[in-house]
């Protein structure tokens, strides 16, 4: 019985391996479970309720992406993980699968999962996908709003999964007695963008005040800079590192290339001459601010090409217009498109 055992662990490791290398999917820690063949694995093997699986078929998502095959399976044995996989590659679902399978709904006061996000927009759009997601179940997922972190009465309040910003979390805990002590997972989504912009202290306050000893931490971004590894080993214990296709690479349907262009106006020129040789409509330019973005518009609305700009400032109702019109060049704040999803093919990185 013993050797019996010990050939189907050996056949178990076996597996795993394959299915990492069909999927790109490189691990680093002791005993990690082997990633997900299907989404069916989450009954047979994890128990999910019906409902989770029908609401993933009904959203369209029928095969696990890589990441989410083996974050999910990770999660779900209650390790920690920090993850890093390329932008669109399906992380938000990673983290929030195992969430919704694991924390029971229901209780006021009793904030169960935190899921900290670098700006309000992901922060909106992640709360959307959760509440679809936890469709037909009575789950309180809350956005935390600037109202809310000023007067919110987090007592009285059913939020089983709260997203937030870092700024207003803190604000939260340290103004409205925000209760984070029973939180059973906390979630950096974009770390990689929660750091840079400068929240190492604020994070770690609230890293602090989820102080429930079985909490699960995980860390998704779409790089792994050193400086971020080397702070997610400071805060979590036994974790794992996922790296889907290769560290800090972009996905492998996207042809890049760099071009120096020297000065400001270098890159003025050298983006007026890539329209020059291919124009593929419709394309997209991102910027870095939405200053950005309306200097370049201001630069480029006199050429003779159909160039339009969306940003931050602009109304609901501009935007939709935009969504009706037939753009050639669109401008744009990555954060801002995203949240407005346009459909789009060719993509051109300005700043
Ligand atoms: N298993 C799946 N099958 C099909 N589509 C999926 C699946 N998982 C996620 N998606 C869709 O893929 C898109 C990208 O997912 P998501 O926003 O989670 O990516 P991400 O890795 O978080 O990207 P970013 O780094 O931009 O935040 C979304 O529209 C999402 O609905």
């Amino acid at each position: 019985a013993v050797v019996r055992r010990r050939k189907e662990a050996e056949r178990e490791i076996e597996r795993a391996a394959i299915l990492r290398k069909r999927y790109d999917i490189h691990i680093s820690g002791h005993n990690v479970p082997a990633p997900l063949e299907s989404f069916e694995e989450l009954v047979s093997r994890y128990d999910c309720d019906s409902y989770l699986v029908g609401n993933l078929s009904k959203l369209g998502f029928q095969e696990p992406t890589p990441i989410q095959r083996q974050a999910i399976s990770i999660l779900l044995s209650g390790r920690e993980c920090f993850a890093c996989a390329p932008t669109g590659s399906g992380k938000t679902l990673a983290f929030l699968l195992p969430m919704l399978m694991k924390i029971k709904p229901g209780s006021k006061g009793c904030v169960k999962a935190v899921i900290l996000c670098p700006t309000r927009e992901l922060a909106a759009q992640t709360t959307r996908e959760c509440k679809k997601l936890a469709k037909g179940r009575k789950f309180g997922v809350k956005l935390m709003t600037k109202d809310l972190s000023q007067d919110g009465n987090f007592k009285d309040m059913h939020c089983d999964i709260l997203v937030s910003t870092p700024l207003r979390l803190d604000h939260a805990i340290r103004k409205r007695d925000l209760d984070l002590s029973r939180v059973e997972y906390l979630v950096l989504d974009e770390s990689d963008k929660l750091f840079e912009l400068g929240f190492v202290e604020v994070i770690d306050s609230i890293v602090k005040a989820c102080s429930n000893p079985s909490i699960i931490r995980s860390l998704f971004s779409a790089t792994l800079p050193e400086t971020i590894e080397a702070l997610a080993r400071t805060i979590m214990h036994d974790a794992v590192r996922i790296i889907v296709g290769r560290k800090n690479s972009a996905s492998s349907m996207i042809k890049q290339k760099l071009i120096f262009a020297g000065t400001e106006r270098g890159k003025l020129i050298a983006l007026r001459q890539s329209f020059a040789e291919s124009l593929n409509p419709p394309v997209l330019v991102f910027v870095q601010s939405k200053e950005r973005a309306k200097e370049l518009y201001r630069e480029l609305v006199y050429d003779d090409i159909r160039v339009d700009v969306i940003h931050g400032d602009l109304t609901e109702e501009q935007v939709l217009l935009l969504h009706n019109l037939p753009i050639l060049i669109l401008i744009t704040v990555p954060v801002v498109f995203c949240f407005h999803c346009f459909n789009t093919v060719d993509i051109r990185l300005a700043d």
